[in-house]
This record gives C-alpha cells, sequence and structure tokens, in this order.
C-alpha cells in the first residue's frame, strides 16, 4: 500500500511516462519502501526529492544506421537515459537486445541510481542502449553497429559526465569497438569513458566476472546471516551470459551444486554440477546453444527446450538472464520445492508478485539493485585505477569486491531495522540507496 502522497506521484508517473510498465514497476517498488523515512525527513518532501528522482535528467535518443555484410542497410534506435548525478557522472550499461525500448532503459537507469548509491562510491545513475538483436550477425557487422551507436553517442559521455559499460548483448567484444570509435572520433584515449573494457586498453581485473561473484558473495552473506553456508546446496541460475557463467564460478568455489543453467531456447539440468569449462566453451567461445551443451556431456545432462529453469529442484535460486523471469507461479513452485534464498544477479528479475510468495514464506531473498552491484561497483574501480594510471592485482580487487558486497549487505540489514522491517533486503536496500542520494541532491540544491 502507498502512502497518500506517494500514490500521487505514483500515478502522475503512470501519466507522464504512459505505456512504460516496466519503468513503472521499478518506481512502484521503490515507493512502496520509503514511506517510513518521509515520516522521518520531511524536508525529503519539501524539496519535492521523490518527484525529481523520477524524472531523468536526460533522456536521449537517435537513429542508428548501419550496413550488413550483404550491403543491406538497417536503422536501429538507440538511447542513453542520464538519470541522476547527485552522487557523481551517471553509470550504468548499455543493452543490445530486440526488446529494449524508452520504458526497459528507465527502468534499468532508475535502478542503477539506488544500487549505484548502494555501493558507496562516487557514481550517479544511467542506463542505454538499442534495440539492435546481434544474435546470428557476423563480427564485422556488430564492429560497424558500434561503430555507429558511438558516433552519436561519444557527444554525451565522458569521465566526468556519463560513463557506459555493458549489459545483456554488450561484452568485452562490443565495449573495444565502442572505446576504439570513441578514441578515434575524439582523438582522445581517455580511459575512464567506458568500463568493462579488456586488460590489454586499460580493463581492470575482476570486472568480468564481479557481477556474478558479487551476487554469490551476496547470497554467502545472507546464508551467514541465518546461520548457513552454500555447502553442498543445489543451486539453480537462470541465463548462461556474462552474470550466470561467472555466479556459477564463485558458487562452486563456495561449496555449492551448480545443477541447472538456462538461455532463451531452454534449459539443461546436470545434476553432478554444470561442467564449466564446457559451458564456457560453447557459450563464450562458440556462442551457441545450451543443447550443444547436453549434447556434448553425453548421458550427465538433460535439456529441456522451451521450459522454465526454475522447475528444476533447488535450495537456492539465482536469476541471471532478464526481467520478470520468476513469476508468482514460478516463486510458489521454488518454495514448494525448498527454496531458501534467492540472489539476483539479473535486473527485476522477480515480479511484485513473486516477491511477494519469497517474503511470505521467509525465503532469503536479495534484490538485483543490492545483490548484483558487485558489476558497477568494479566498473567504479576500474575509473580509479584509469584515473590514477595504475592496476591492481586480481587478489586485491577480489577482496575489495567482496568486502563491498559484504558492507552492502550489511546497510541493507542495518537500514531495514531501523525502519521496523528487520530482514527485509528490499525495504533496506530502497532506503538506504534512497536516502544517501536524497541528501546530496539536498545539499546540492535545487538543481
Ligand atoms: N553485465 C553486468 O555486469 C551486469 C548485468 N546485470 C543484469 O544481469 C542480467 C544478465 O546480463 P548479462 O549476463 O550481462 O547479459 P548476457 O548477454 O551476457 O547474457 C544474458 C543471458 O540471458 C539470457 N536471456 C536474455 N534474454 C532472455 C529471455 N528473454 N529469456 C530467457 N533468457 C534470456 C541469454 O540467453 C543469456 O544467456 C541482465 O538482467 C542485466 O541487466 C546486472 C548487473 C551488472
Ligand atoms: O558496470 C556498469 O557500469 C554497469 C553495470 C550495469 O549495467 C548494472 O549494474 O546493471
Amino acid at each position: 500500500m502507498l502512502h497518500e502522497r506517494l500514490s500521487s506521484i505514483y500515478e502522475n508517473v503512470l501519466r507522464r511516462n504512459a505505456g512504460e510498465t516496466e519503468f513503472h514497476q521499478a518506481v512502484r517498488e521503490v515507493l512502496e519502501s520509503i514511506g517510513p523515512v518521509l515520516g522521518k525527513h520531511p524536508e525529503y518532501a519539501e524539496s519535492k526529492i521523490i518527484e525529481r528522482i523520477c524524472e531523468p535528467e536526460r533522456q536521449i535518443i537517435f537513429r542508428v544506421p548501419w550496413e550488413d555484410d550483404r550491403g543491406e542497410v538497417h536503422i536501429n534506435r538507440g538511447f542513453r537515459v542520464e538519470f541522476n548525478s547527485a552522487l557523481g557522472p551517471y553509470k550504468g550499461g548499455l543493452r543490445f537486445h530486440p526488446s529494449v525500448y524508452l520504458g526497459i532503459v528507465k527502468f534499468l537507469g532508475f535502478e542503477q541510481i539506488f544500487k549505484n548509491s548502494l555501493t558507496g562510491l562516487p557514481i550517479g545513475g544511467g542506463k542505454g542502449g538499442s534495440d539492435f538483436d546481434p544474435k546470428g550477425r557476423s563480427e564485422r557487422e556488430v564492429m560497424r553497429f558500434c561503430q555507429s551507436f558511438m558516433t552519436e553517442l561519444y557527444r554525451h559521455i565522458g569521465e566526468y559526465t556519463d560513463v557506459p559499460a555493458g549489459d545483456i548483448g554488450v561484452g568485452q567484444r562490443e565495449v573495444g569497438y565502442l572505446f576504439g570509435q570513441y578514441k578515434r572520433i575524439t582523438n582522445r584515449y581517455e580511459s575512464g569513458v567506458i568500463t568493462g573494457k579488456g586488460l590489454s586498453y586499460g580493463g581492470a581485473q575482476v570486472r568480468t566476472e564481479a557481477t556474478g561473484y558479487g551476487c554469490a558473495f551476496f547470497v554467502a552473506e545472507m546464508l551467514k546471516a541465518r546461520g548457513t553456508s552454500f555447502d553442498g546446496r543445489r543451486v539453480a541460475v537462470s541465463g548462461s551470459g556474462n552474470v550466470a557463467v561467472y555466479t556459477i564460478e564463485k558458487v562452486r568455489q563456495l561449496g555449492g551444486i551448480v545443477v541447472a543453467c538456462s538461455d532463451s531456447s531452454g534449459y539443461v539440468v546436470d545434476d553432478k554440477g554444470v561442467d564449466l569449462d564446457l559451458l564456457k566453451q560453447v557459450k563464450q567461445v562458440e556462442r551457441r546453444r545450451l543443447d550443444v551443451y547436453a549434447e556434448r556431456r553425453g548421458g550427465n545432462a538433460t535439456f529441456v527446450p522451451g521450459r522454465s529453469v526454475w522447475e528444476v529442484p533447488c535450495e537456492v535460486a539465482m536469476p541471471s538472464a532478464t526481467q520478470n523471469e520468476i513469476t508468482g507461479r514460478d516463486a510458489e513452485l521454488l518454495v514448494r520445492n525448498g527454496c531458501v534464498a534467492v540472489g539476483e544477479g539479473a535486473n527485476m528479475p522477480t515480479t511484485p508478485e513473486g516477491i511477494r510468495i519469497f517474503e511470505e514464506a521467509g525465503v532469503a531473498f536479495g534484490p538485483g539493485k543490492a545483490a548484483n552491484a558487485g558489476g558497477v561497483a568494479t566498473s567504479a574501480l576500474e575509473m580509479q585505477q584509469n584515473a590514477s594510471r595504475d592496476s591492481w592485482t586480481f587478489e586485491f580487487s577480489e577482496n575489495r569486491l567482496q568486502q563491498i558486497m559484504r558492507d552492502i549487505h550489511d546497510r541493507c540489514l542495518r537500514s531495514a531495522d531501523e525502519y521496523g522491517m528487520p530482514g527485509n533486503y528490499v525495504a533496506g536496500a530502497n532506503i538506504d540507496g534512497f536516502k544517501r542520494v536524497a541528501d546530496a541532491m539536498l545539499a546540492l540544491g535545487l538543481i
């Protein structure tokens, strides 16, 4: 239930952003959490902090023309939503997927404000992308697309302005092409303009692994807070992209057994534990589907086409693919099958009904804003290294990541406690993330 004032703000968001359902969902979840904060801090309401937070500082939409290998011309749409820069330059990834439209970019940018705030690092919130579909495109086509995309985007970004990175469909390959074009157009080797770079040209150790590793660290903290651990637990992971693969890697190192993962064609069950080398070969090197993994794994794994991975019984679920992939029915099934913890590696992968079901069942639920913040936090570490012309070791960077995830976990619990919702990580993440941004906005005046 929304507090009366928050209700009217939400109605306004619906009216001003018609049809952007994912954005509405993300805003509603935050507004539902911060009611108690307004009681203690009337100054936020007086300065219309919430109304301002819900309105992006700047939204850029542009045409991206490019030519395929046969010489046919294609036109895609590019986006960058610069949502909030109270804490630092806009920071957030780029998503290339056919489902991308303004509502998706705004939901992601809005989430990013609070996530980035929770890291405790000096980064504002933004997000971007395109409805370009990289699936089935050649290396050359992907490069031409990235170059065209950057030919407009370069005007809007910079080390002190707005610093993109990867997300769905944008990995190290795409970041390389984007950075190369930025350097060529501006004639500046401005390493801190984008993160997720390759190690040979200014990238940072652990950034590739950071979101997945960070999510596993966060879940380990939630389990520890309940007096238990990953040890010997069955874990299901959705997706098999960047976040999923490194979630699997760290969960295994922490003693869990990952028995299933998925892609948009279906899922594989592998009861002895997913073979990570084979998964990396199939998904990262060959860029093929999971049925190929099952085939090569002989009798050990089964590929189930077109169904949800959440039907596989597990004790820990780690959604790492896309938004709204755990529905209310999936959540009921997971609870019935003995799931005790959920860590969101993806952004907003659980529907509001799914979250309610987990909360009512007493499942430890780590929302994406907190659980997947290790990626952007390590991007901020990449920016630090670029700014000081330094590079840190893998071990040092991983230790920093682990400490950041512990701090985020503890901050969520402390804020949830302070506002009378003990153990509620959703409320804790929203309140803690909101307060830091709100205080900075108050201090900066009406801008
Ligand atoms: N890359 C990063 O550092 C971060 C990513 N995230 C989030 O993690 C999630 C995954 O991102 P990445 O691993 O980077 O992307 P990716 O492109 O490397 O992998 C995406 C995976 O999700 C699957 N997928 C995508 N859309 C799907 C759909 N509609 N149905 C079923 N499967 C689908 C793909 O098959 C692929 O396995 C996204 O929600 C993203 O926003 C969150 C924080 C940081
Ligand atoms: O590393 C970054 O800047 C962005 C990561 C991201 O897009 C996210 O946290 O969802």
